[in-house]
């Protein structure tokens, strides 16, 4: 239990607006998180929202997918991780991949080399009348694997993109199978759902699992047609908001503290006191993502 995670892990959340224009939004990315290390020196990961390099659109999608590793947005910020030195965890982008296209979010060690790869796994399909009504499934495919990222400087953390955060299944995977520090989440909730939901399935994760859970949103921006509900998170294992962001465009940072996960794991013994022999226990019964 005391290496979940071995040392203190500074983060920061880049909460940006993506536009049309591919090219400026792969730069503005670079800005702010060219920033958040000026303002940070000693920042260790940094996380971006949903669809950072495009519209959030499902008729958009396939115009701005591209491979992985060979695309633009994949090299550009496998660049920029090494630049920095910092561990980056690159938001989500449209892939395409034999013909068929993922909301896939890409993470890199402070090399550039990339260590982790997970596609959404649950679309987010959704009709609430008076609401909104978003059909991701119209144009893209669901992933279809639990996603931990081992980062051997730190541990190890899960993650799953937006929707995928309603499922309480992949943080416990990621918790207990794979003793995960954190589950991270870029995301883009939006004005409807956000406010109901957002706070409480971040903090439901986190007491769940025992663990940090980090959500990244685009900022809010009424000229877009999704607007994004903004409020980038940190919250520690307690439950605990340690770091909140308002709508707007934002850098927000936290400190993740090795010593809250053992300390409420001993505290509130809930791992110890699972009732397997009245139900199963799921985290041993699925396949891991391989790059
Ligand atoms: N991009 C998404 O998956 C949005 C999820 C969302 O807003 C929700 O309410 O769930």
């Amino acid at each position: 239990m005391s290496n979940l995670l071995a040392k203190k892990l500074k983060v920061a959340i880049v909460q940006i607006t993506a536009g049309s224009n591919k090219q400026a939004n792969l730069q503005h990315a670079k800005e702010f998180i060219v920033r958040a290390k000026q303002q940070e020196p000693q920042l260790d990961l940094v996380v971006l929202p949903e669809c950072f390099n495009s519209p959030y659109s499902v008729t958009e999608f396939a115009n701005y997918a591209e491979q992985i590793p060979s695309g633009e947005s994949t090299q550009f910020l496998s660049q920029l991780a090494k630049e920095l030195s910092i561990i980056l965890v690159g938001g989500s982008i449209p892939e395409s991949d034999q013909g068929k296209v993922y909301n896939t979010s890409v993470t890199f060690d402070r090399d550039g080399s990339i260590i982790g790869k997970h596609r959404k796994v649950h679309l987010f399909d959704i009709d609430i009348p008076g609401g909104i009504t978003f059909k991701e499934s119209i144009t893209l495919t669901g992933g279809s694997k639990v996603t931990s990222i081992n980062v051997p400087e730190f541990g190890t953390f899960g993650e799953g993109i937006c929707y995928d955060i309603r499922f309480p299944e992949l943080a416990q995977i990621s918790a207990r199978r794979d003793n995960a520090f954190a589950m991270i989440y870029p995301g883009a909730f939006n004005t409807v759902t956000g406010p109901l939901h957002w706070h409480l399935l971040a903090r439901s994760r986190a007491v769940d699992n025992q663990l940090y859970t980090i959500l990244a949103s685009p900022s809010r921006n009424y000229d877009l047609n999704y607007h994004a509900y903004g409020h980038s998170l940190v919250v520690d294992p307690m439950g605990k908001i340690i770091a909140e962001a308002g709508e707007g465009e934002e850098i927000i940072f936290a400190e993740l503290d090795p010593e809250l996960l053992p300390s409420s794991r001993n505290g509130i013994p809930v791992t110890k006191q699972r009732r397997f022999d009245v139900y199963e226990d799921i985290s041993t019964k699925v396949e891991t993502s391989a790059l």
